[in-house]
């Protein structure tokens, strides 16, 4: 049977541009559908104008820490409009830069939302495309829990775009996406509150970390409030009057849902055509990426596994293996570098302290908190958090942790080290570059050993 394309692509994002553009360039005909601007979550509600925002918010603090330096600045002001417009227009540029990643080797741009027809028919628009394969990298979406009044909350997306910046905030979520929207708020200048139903914030991250960088978000001046949880939210004028299940009120100008993400597949008729999909809507793959139907491929935030844009990326890559190399896929999911990029923010590679000990592993761990160098004359109380875990038995470090200035940057390396299997000894070995926060990490000494 002969088709159109030799791979249709619904979703223009992370995973979806780099196996498109990728196939093309090997030789297939590929074709892509995007509902939305090309680049995706990261590019364009995520990552990106994200990473932006915080830089922007970190600039307020400048003036005020310059002066143990010296430096005296009239008083600073912030324009919301400038910081907003200025991200819109890069995140524009990158569009342009998507655009020609995707055309050059040949992809042809399908703009408008697909669905699935059948194993081998997209429906985008009026137009039924044919391919021998289709790859289904949708993303997700937020979730906001349903309640009276939940329709006045905002989600990220909201956050990119808004007409004027809220004097004050209630952020509700304790993930990711909640510590770092009420770090850029917070930065901003916006009386922000972060409300968590559970007693910790960042589940899944070591508890040490967790703790820590609670701590530090209340001494930047958010107020975090854990085991709260929002039963209704009414307008009371332009503001939101948020009741508490608890029975307290507050009012604020903006409530922010940060709740998590969830697949983006309600309307691609999957169960139509035979893609299974978990209680989440996830769509189910087995390790080669392959839906329950042969020709039906997903990767990335629709199949739920890690919602990182570097592991869309891996993901696609391991499936141009499997296709032009006929490679299995293997795609470690262990190891994985992460960043939080709240205020301190916090890196982390490798096992918990938590998920060492659960995995029968005889440890030793490494901790200390520090006031980085630069602050000693900036006056700011912010301090450093980091931790190594280590196996006894191999002398293997298991897992690297931080809360501190850098961390993101940091962690990328030690994650390197980590998946070579570098061990303690190898660390002590490696000469440390001073005067860094870095050097920490290679310098633990028994006298930093935590009492467990
Ligand atoms: C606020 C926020 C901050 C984030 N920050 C980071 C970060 O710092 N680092 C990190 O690694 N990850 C971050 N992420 C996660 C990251 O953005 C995602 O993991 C990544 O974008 C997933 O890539 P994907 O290809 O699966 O989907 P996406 O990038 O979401 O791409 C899916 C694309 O499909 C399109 N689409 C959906 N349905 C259809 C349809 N039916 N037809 C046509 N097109 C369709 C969408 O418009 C979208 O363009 C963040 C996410 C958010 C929300
Ligand atoms: N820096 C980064 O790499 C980065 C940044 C943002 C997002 N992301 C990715 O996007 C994903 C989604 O981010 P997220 O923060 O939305 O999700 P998340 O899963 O990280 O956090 C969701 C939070 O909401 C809480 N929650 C869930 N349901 C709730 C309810 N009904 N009421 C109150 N609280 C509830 C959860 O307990 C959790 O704390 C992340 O898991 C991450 O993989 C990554």
């Amino acid at each position: 049977m002969q088709y159109q394309y030799d791979l249709f692509v619904i979703g223009a994002g992370s995973g979806g541009v780099r196996a498109s553009r990728v196939a093309a360039s090997k030789g297939f005909k590929v074709g892509v559908a995007e509902a939305s601007a090309l680049g995706g979550t990261c590019v364009n509600i995520g990552c990106v104008p994200k990473k932006l925002f915080v830089y922007g918010s970190e600039y307020g603090h400048v003036a005020e820490q310059a002066q143990g330096y010296g430096w005296q600045f009239a008083k600073p002001s912030f324009d919301w409009a400038t910081l907003r417009d200025n991200k819109t227009k890069e995140i524009e540029r990158l569009n342009g830069i998507y655009k020609n990643l995707l055309e050059n080797p040949g992809v042809t741009i399908h703009q408008g939302y697909g669905k699935l027809v059948d194993a081998h028919t997209v429906q985008v628009g009026e137009e039924l495309i044919t391919a021998e394969r289709i790859l289904i990298a949708v993303g997700a979406q937020p979730f906001v829990p349903e309640f009276p009044g939940s329709e006045h909350a905002l989600v990220s997306d909201d956050m990119f775009y808004l007409d004027e910046l809220p004097e004050s905030i209630l952020v509700v979520g304790g993930g990711y996406i909640a510590v770092e929207f009420a770090g850029i708020c917070n930065g901003l200048g916006v009386s922000t509150t972060l409300m968590y139903r559970g007693d910790k914030l960042l589940r899944g991250f070591d508890e040490d970390v967790r703790e820590f960088a609670t701590q530090e978000f209340n001494k930047a001046g958010i107020d975090v409030q854990l085991n709260s949880d929002v039963a209704a939210i009414e307008m009371d004028g332009k503001q939101k009057r948020v009741t508490l299940k608890n029975g307290r009120e507050l009012v604020v100008d903006q409530v922010l849902y940060a709740t998590g993400r969830v697949p983006k597949t309600a309307e691609l008729n999957l169960e139509a055509v035979g893609v299974k999909t978990n209680s989440k809507g996830a769509i189910e793959v087995d390790h080669n990426y392959k839906s329950t139907v042969e020709s039906v491929y997903a990767i990335g935030d629709v199949t739920d596994k890690v919602q990182l844009t570097p592991v869309a990326i891996k993901e696609a890559m391991a499936l141009i293996g499997y296709w032009f190399d006929q490679k299995e896929c293997a795609m470690d999911y262990d190891n994985i570098p992460t960043a939080v990029f709240c205020q301190p923010p916090i890196g982390t590679v490798g096992l918990t302290e938590q998920e060492a000990d659960d995995r029968g592993f005889d440890i030793d761990v490494y901790q200390t908190d520090f006031r980085a160098m630069k602050h000693t004359l900036s006056g700011a109380q912010e301090r450093s958090f980091m931790k190594l875990i280590v196996d006894r038995g191999t002398d293997r470090v298991l897992g690297a942790h931080m809360v501190g200035d850098y961390a993101g940057e940091i962690i990328q390396g030690l994650g390197i080290a980590i998946k070579a299997g570098a061990t303690k000894a190898h660390f002590d070995s490696t000469v440390g570059v001073h005067p860094t926060s870095a050097e920490e990490f290679v310098t633990f000494s028994a006298a930093a050993l935590k009492k467990r």
